[in-house]
């Protein structure tokens, strides 16, 4: 059963009864069915289902098959991606750019720090799910019914742990309580709060690209990602951000995965949660799209980018923001009437200022280095 040769055999919707008991029955019968072929007098309820309970089958596949996902293809493709992103920082380092904030033009800073940022953020996102993987490896296994362990012979919540550890290298153990893990999905939201943090910072990054490649003309042109796909039907020679725009899309879709898992974590009543297939196929649905998002930002969008030098290197001498490092030296006002005259006239700041202020040239350029800008401290 688990190269996939049968999985036509598996016809149930994911919307079906709320304990997964379909879904378990169709397993319990496609392996009797396996065996009988083979000769061995197997029935679906009293051999394959014995010592067990769909209510406690389906919480712990859910719990199972999530960890695996996450152990086998979400982290490896999130350190994948941050690797990628500290690579480029690395390379990026002497890259210094015009900071925004409200999307307007701020204070200076280097091409590594902004993804640096990225970088952190992910490297915490990585944090959290491996946090909520330890609730994860809490099995409901061997609670069967009610949570009372009706059934089930003595120590076998115990072997079942200890068999799928060592089938996955991952360390289960049977939870503290049956009936919590009967009655709830706790790990599981808490799983799926953690991917929204993800999506949230996909999201981040996905628009940062977007809006640094954006153009090439009329936009920001910071940088020019890898040119994919003709990105119009009618519009010859266009090229769009694809990767990012599917990216967010990706994240879009985890949110709203994430949504549903909250109200069918509510969804316990007494001692049995009754939405579980809805929480396990929302679960392994934003695990994989998360994963192939990774994956698919590092190799064709993160690596891959080139950074246009050029347009970087215009707006960020020009800009009057730059009049801040004088703050400390004329004030806030007199930096203010600066800034506002240097736009009004379009003209370099540090020429407006050298006019209006009685410090000279050397010093003014001293202070209004935007690379030394990024390196924080009050400047002197
Ligand atoms: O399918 C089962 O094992 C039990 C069922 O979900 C029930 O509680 O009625």
């Amino acid at each position: 059963m688990l190269t996939g040769k049968h999985d036509q055999h598996f016809p149930i919707d994911v919307f079906q009864t709320g304990s997964g008991t379909s879904t378990n029955m169709n397993v319990n019968e496609v392996l009797a069915t396996l065996a009988s072929r083979e000769g061995v007098e197997v029935t679906p309820n009293d051999h394959v289902n014995m010592g067990q309970s769909s209510n406690d089958v389906i919480p712990t596949a859910i719990h199972l098959s999530a960890a695996i996902a996450v152990h086998e293809s979400l982290r490896p493709a999130l350190v994948h991606l941050r690797s990628t992103i500290d690579q480029r920082a690395s390379e990026l380092s002497h890259v210094v750019k015009t900071g925004r904030t409200h999307l307007m033009d701020a204070m200076p800073l280097r091409m590594d720090q902004e993804l640096g940022a990225w970088s952190s953020q992910l490297g915490q996102a990585i944090e959290r799910i491996d946090s909520a993987m330890k609730r994860l490896c809490r099995l409901a296994q061997g609670g069967t019914a009610v949570g009372t362990g009706i059934n089930a012979p003595i120590g076998f919540a115990e072997q079942v742990a200890q068999e799928l550890s060592e089938q996955t290298g991952l360390m289960f153990t049977p939870n503290d309580s049956f009936f919590a893990s009967l009655s709830s999905q706790d790990a599981a939201v808490e799983l799926s709060g953690q991917l929204k943090g993800l999506a949230c910072v996909i999201m981040k990054i996905a628009n940062d690209l977007r809006w640094m490649n954006s153009g090439p003309l009329a936009g920001l042109g910071e940088i020019e990602l890898e040119a994919l796909q003709p990105g119009s039907s009618i519009m010859p020679g266009k090229v769009n951000p694809v990767i990012p725009e599917s990216a967010a899309q990706a994240a879009a879709q985890v949110i709203g995965l994430d949504s549903a898992i909250t109200v069918a974590g509510q969804s316990g009543n007494f001692q049995l949660n009754v939405m579980l297939p809805l929480v396990a196929s929302n679960l392994l649905t934003s695990i994989s799209l998360m994963s192939n998002t990774a994956r698919l930002l590092a190799d064709r969008a993160i690596a891959t980018f080139k950074v246009r030098e050029d347009n970087l290197k215009g707006p960020l001498a020009r800009n009057p923001i730059l009049v801040t490092a004088l703050n400390g030296a004329i004030g806030y006002n007199a930096a203010a009437a600066i800034a506002k005259e240097a736009y009004q006239a379009g003209r370099p700041i540090i020429d407006v200022a050298e006019e209006k202020t009685d410090l000279d040239r050397e010093t003014l350029e001293r202070l209004l280095d935007p690379a030394a800008l990024t390196q924080g401290g009050i400047p002197e």
